[in-house]
């Protein structure tokens, strides 16, 4: 279980987390969602002892980082894979982390095999691929075989096989009881590793939900195609419905139930083609959520969909 209480994070005269309170639990992976300069890094880096709070707390089953005994034991984090002695192997990377921890060199072996790294692991770690280097920094971050993992942008510049690596394992952890928080700036990839989503903004919490709730709570009306659009949309328009063109053809009705529409199609004498209400995506909703809370630019090109 991870705490956050009131953390608050000052740089000078920049507010990286503002008042930011959260709970990560066990047995589920928890998305960290926001766009770049949100403040996932710097809570993260807070609860991992790497930086003091300004003020309120981060505690990690219920101590702070710095308080724990043998803390590769209870906390195992990727922060940045680059991070790494280029001219050390694999396996001499993680011997040194081992070693210095109090942990057993067989541990070693065990997780360079669970990361796919074990035909690699006497080759320099500075001529390793950006994905050989995430799964690096994974089989460290799991070498403590810790109850709390947090990885700071994992799938960054990974290519399909290894999102869906990097995804499988996260499940396979959090179903081992683990706690899991993971961030990214990608909803289209929480939407399907993610139980619970944290999305911040400028230092806030912005959400504090599940992926279907927050699906759920923003309902985006109903598609409907017809021959007569036209004149559809008018008497849409006039009976109270918020009428706009759809992207993908047709219209986009909110503010009317399915049945409303049809009834007054029909009593037009109005053809109707398709009617299907809509969910917005969860990228639509994380848009909305965030829009303007970006630090250089809007939520929907940091996206990049
Ligand atoms: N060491 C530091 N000194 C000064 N400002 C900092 C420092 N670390 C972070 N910041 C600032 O704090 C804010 C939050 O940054 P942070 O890296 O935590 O955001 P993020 O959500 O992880 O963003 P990204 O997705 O870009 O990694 C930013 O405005 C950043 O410039």
């Amino acid at each position: 279980m991870i705490e956050v209480r009131e953390l608050t994070k000052r740089y000078g005269r920049a507010l990286a987390v503002d008042r930011l309170s959260f709970e990560v639990r066990p047995g589920q992976v928890t998305g960290f969602l926001g766009p770049n300069g949100a403040g996932k890094s710097t809570t993260m880096r807070l609860v991992l002892g790497l930086a003091a709070p300004t003020s309120g707390a981060a505690l990690v089953g219920g101590r702070p980082y710095a308080s724990l005994r043998r803390p590769m034991s209870k906390v195992g984090a990727l922060l940045d894979a680059a991070a790494l002695h280029p001219g050390r192997s694999a396996l001499n990377h993680l011997r040194w982390l081992a070693r210095g921890n109090g942990i057993g060199q067989a541990r070693v072996a065990q997780v360079l095999e669970q990361v796919g790294l074990a035909g690699v692991a006497r080759r320099r770690a500075g001529g390793f691929s950006l994905g050989m280097k995430q799964r690096l920094g994974i089989a460290a971050a799991l070498l403590g075989d810790p109850e709390v993992l947090l990885f700071d942008e994992p799938v960054n510049g990974l290519d399909p096989d290894g999102v869906r690596w990097i995804r499988e394992l996260m499940r396979g952890l959090a179903a081992e009881g683990r706690t899991i928080l993971l961030s990214s700036h990608l909803m289209s990839e929480m939407e399907l590793t993610a139980d619970r989503l944290i999305i911040v903004g400028r230092g806030r919490l912005i959400a504090d939900t599940s992926v279907p709730e927050l699906a759920g709570r923003y309902g985006q009306g109903v598609l409907v195609r017809s021959p007569r659009a036209a004149e559809l949309a008018a008497v849409l328009a006039e009976a109270g419905g918020v009428v706009a063109d759809d992207p993908g053809g047709g219209l986009s009705v909110t503010g009317m139930e399915v049945a409303a529409i049809g009834d007054l199609a029909a009593r037009h004498g109005i053809a109707v083609h398709e009617m299907s209400p809509r969910g917005a995506s969860l990228e639509e909703a994380y848009l909305r959520l965030t829009a303007g809370t970006g630090d250089h630019a809007t939520p929907r090109t940091l996206t990049g969909h």
